[in-house]
């Protein structure tokens, strides 16, 4: 079974404005809702592609409450700890002449979910797979992935990490299976600014050296890079098209990855499936569909 943890999920209200002009009252064109956080993308892209995971993580107020409502009318099964205080984020994407997001800080998690959760994670068996994605909440301590990793150590799980800064660099002596961080991301983890695939393999391997097993670094509209752990390097422009909405495309890539792993077991598929599901994210209103990727695979010779 696939198991995704979000720790700060959201309601992502995607809204585009004409012009948006900072200051004054502006109007939406258009609005919409979805359920958002990391892993409750990669649980609902996956379920596109026809696999079935099971999200967990924590979520408060009314807002959790819709946030679960909204993933069981997709089909994706979850069960999140519900938090007494706050509420689960509202993240705000508007959609101008540029792309601008505002992302909340998310309700504090006390002891006793974490230790709920741990409880949940107990019930893991050799050969599942983990998905750890996304920020956590302010005040908790950034080496809790790390720390779910350690506690996991002794079973036979995939897992794989998509996280910032030391939230990431922590679980790297755990040996993930895949990490995704953006050459963004990746460039942060090292204090310099990457652009150029050729130095983004570079500290991709330093990541490697470090313990992380596949490397997985995604360059938006340049693409990706992936580094595997048998000395495999792949990297590729995306498919084309018209980018209509950008958000999740990084988790979808981790969803298009894991699926095209799980249906082969071969890092070439894995990729193009990733690239091209990130894609089909960012070139449609919705997350992408199976379809979708698999037509601009074709559209790439996969
Ligand atoms: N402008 C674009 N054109 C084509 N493909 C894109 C574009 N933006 C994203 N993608 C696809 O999605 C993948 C992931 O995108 P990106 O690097 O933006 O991830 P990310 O920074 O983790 O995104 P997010 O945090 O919004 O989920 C890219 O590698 C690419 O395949
Ligand atoms: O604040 P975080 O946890 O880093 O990111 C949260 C978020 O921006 O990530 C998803 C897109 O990747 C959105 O659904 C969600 O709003």
């Amino acid at each position: 079974m696939i198991y995704t943890v979000t720790f700060n999920p959201s309601l992502d209200y995607i809204v585009s404005v004409d012009d948006f002009m900072l200051g004054r009252v502006n109007r939406t064109r258009t609005e919409i809702i979805y359920p958002g956080g990391k892993g409750i993308n990669v649980s609902m892209v996956l379920k596109n592609l026809g696999h079935d995971s099971h999200a967990l993580g924590f979520m408060a107020g009314f807002t959790g409450q819709e946030i679960v409502r909204l993933l069981d009318e997709w089909g994706v099964r979850s069960d999140f700890i519900r938090v007494e205080q706050g509420i689960s984020r509202i993240n705000v994407k508007l959609r101008s002449n540029e792309e601008s997001e505002i992302n909340g800080q998310g309700p504090a998690i006390a002891e006793e979910h974490i230790r709920q959760l741990y409880q949940q994670l107990d019930r893991l068996e050799d050969g599942d797979v983990l998905v750890l994605a996304g920020s956590i909440p302010d005040v908790m301590p950034d080496d809790i992935y790390m720390d779910i990793m350690k506690h996991l150590s002794s079973k036979k799980l995939h897992i794989i990490v998509d996280a910032t800064r030391d939230l990431l660099v922590n679980v790297l002596p755990y040996h993930p299976f895949l990490i995704k961080p953006n050459n963004h991301e990746l460039g942060e983890v090292f204090g310099v600014e990457l652009e150029d695939k050729e130095e983004v393999f570079t500290y991709a391997a330093k990541l490697q050296e470090r313990g992380a097993r596949n490397v997985l670094v995604s360059m938006a509209g340049d693409g990706a890079v992936l580094l595997t752990e048998d000395g495999q390097r792949f990297e590729s422009m995306p498919p084309k098209g018209k980018v209509v909405n950008s958000v999740g495309a990084g988790d979808s890539m981790v969803a298009g990855f894991l699926a095209g792993y799980m249906e082969e077991h071969d890092y070439a598929k894995a990729f193009y499936m990733g690239l091209c599901a990130g894609s089909a994210s960012a070139f449609s209103e919705e997350l992408a569909t199976r379809d979708e990727v698999l037509a601009l695979m074709h559209s790439i010779g996969k």
